[in-house]
């Protein structure tokens, strides 16, 4: 009997390196490649969103390259409960494979598909391909999850073999792949979304555009470590939403970075470990989803003033780094990594709003969105979370911008109505005195624009988040 393999696509867009593939090619005398555009995720999404387009793109580029194998790729909008069991109906297929994901609700997913396969007699071969270490395969020596970064990384390096990040060779037995006649492919528009400005942004797309993207920083890997705190300089790789959708191989990545070495490559490879550090507690403890990692600090009695709220998400808060890196978020679906700090602090211990609104909304927002690393971040910068901030230590985002803005690029960059103020002034430009000349002047170029006096008081916030952590 003939063996048909179906891959299910999800967050591993590309079509080299990949492991739930290459096992199918291997296994299975032909192969169809299948994606649904999951409308239960779907719904809830605005109708403009960058990352609907995102994945349309990669799909885009994976079915031109298929092509040339005379074929195309399976693509369904609807629910996978129901898709993936018509499509084993529709080709006969005896085996699904695709790559494991650590969501709890796409392990509810899979769980309920594989139910519904195993009544069939239909495999679902599951793989691991998204991390180089899974669920329990980095424990303390005490057999329990790592809570604390450093031991995790030193055990996951210790533990780094080979095979573990040598690439899964598809191209030797991409020729399997069933030849299909071209597929039916939906717009945006039949899918019920419409375009962004993703494309006029010039990011790099699919594979191609991963790839790319992984070249260049190939190239200022050396410099990563001096340069990746500052947002105005092209110091980070801006992999992170290839990263999450696959179309990057992370075993690639991290296998160069592991034998290019030297000071840049080895902090890079660390921010790889922080994905996996948080990626592996969201597996152990995903109750993080909704809770605190530090339950005692599940309830802090945040005042969650909607207006502070929304002068945040607007960037409109008066502190110029802040409402730079807001408007980077909205308008572009990016935010560098120290804003991401800044502005996570700034909304948790200066506007005293619960750190759980500030993560839903980077999840709207962000085109790297990945459940576990943003909430990693969000409790790391409110302190409730695994190897945190402690709660006494504050950001002052005036000395922050000082520091890692010093010239003011970034903030001119997005907020035009301070481009024309000298350094001097761009970090908190309300802070001089009318009464000398120089104050003055400042005072009436702000006058004369619609830049925001601030919301809040630094100082007088700090002092009542420091009361709200301590109190409680
Ligand atoms: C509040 C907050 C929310 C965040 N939300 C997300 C998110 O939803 N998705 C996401 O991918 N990252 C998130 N991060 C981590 C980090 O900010 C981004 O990964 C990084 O800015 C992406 O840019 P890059 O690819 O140029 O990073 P680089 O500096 O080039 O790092 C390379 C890769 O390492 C990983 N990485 C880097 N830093 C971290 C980190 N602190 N935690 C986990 N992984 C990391 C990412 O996959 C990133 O692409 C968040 C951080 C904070 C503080």
């Amino acid at each position: 009997m003939t063996t048909t393999a179906l891959v299910w696509l999800r967050r591993d867009l590309r079509l080299f390196d990949h492991h739930a593939m290459y096992e199918a090619l291997k296994n299975a005398d032909q192969v169809i490649l299948a994606f649904v555009f999951d409308t239960t995720i779907l719904k809830d999404l605005p109708k403009q969103d960058r990352r609907v387009e995102f994945i349309w793109e990669a799909l885009k580029e994976i079915k031109t390259e298929l092509r040339q194998y005379n074929t195309d790729l399976v693509v369904r909008h609807g629910d996978p409960l129901t898709e993936i069991p018509a499509l084993v109906e529709q080709f006969g297929i005896t085996a699904v494979y695709c790559n494991r994901d650590y969501e709890p609700q796409a392990i509810e997913r899979d769980g309920y598909v594989a139910a519904s396969l195993k009544e069939k007699g239909v495999a679902f071969n599951t793989y691991k391909d998204q991390v180089i270490f899974e669920q329990d395969q980095i424990l303390s020596q005490s057999g329990g999850m790592y809570s604390v970064f450093s031991p995790y990384k030193r055990t996951w390096l210790a533990t780094l073999r080979e095979q573990d990040v040598a690439a899964y060779p598809v191209n030797r037995v991409i020729k399997q792949l069933k030849p299909l006649k071209p597929q039916y492919f939906p717009s945006l528009k039949e899918l019920g979304f419409a375009k962004t400005n993703l494309t006029q942004l010039k990011a790099p797309l699919g594979m191609s555009g991963g790839e790319k993207l992984f070249e260049d920083f190939k190239r200022r890997i050396n410099d990563y470590k001096d340069a990746r705190d500052f947002p105005a300089i092209k110091g980070v790789s801006y992999l992170s939403a290839h990263i999450r959708f696959g179309t990057v191989s992370i075993r690639e990545l991290v296998r160069f970075a592991h034998e290019h070495g030297g000071i840049g490559a080895e902090t890079w490879l660390s921010e790889l470990i922080w994905r996996e550090f948080y990626s592996q507690i969201l597996w152990h403890r995903p109750d993080v989803v909704e809770h605190t990692f530090k339950p005692e600090l599940d309830q802090l009695p945040f005042p969650n003033h909607p207006e502070l709220f929304a002068a945040w998400c607007a960037g409109e808060t008066g502190y110029p780094i802040v409402d730079a890196a807001m408007r980077q978020l909205t308008q572009t679906g990016y935010m560098h990594n120290r804003l991401r700090m800044i502005t996570a602090s700034f909304l948790v211990k200066d506007l005293l709003v619960d750190w759980r609104w500030g993560e839903k909304f980077f999840a709207e927002h962000l085109l790297d969105y990945d459940l576990a690393s943003n909430n990693g971040g969000w409790q790391w910068a409110a302190s409730t979370g695994c190897d945190a901030q402690p709660y006494n230590r504050i950001f002052n985002p005036i000395l922050q911008s000082e520091k890692f803005d010093a010239e003011g690029q970034f903030i001119r960059r997005y907020v035009p109505e301070l481009a024309e103020l000298p350094d001097v002034a761009i970090h908190s430009p309300w802070a001089f005195s009318a009464n000398d000349r120089r104050g003055a002047l400042f005072v009436s170029f702000l006058e004369q624009t619609d830049y925001f006096p601030p919301i809040v008081d630094h100082a007088e916030q700090r002092a009542a988040a420091l009361a709200l952590y301590k109190n409680h």
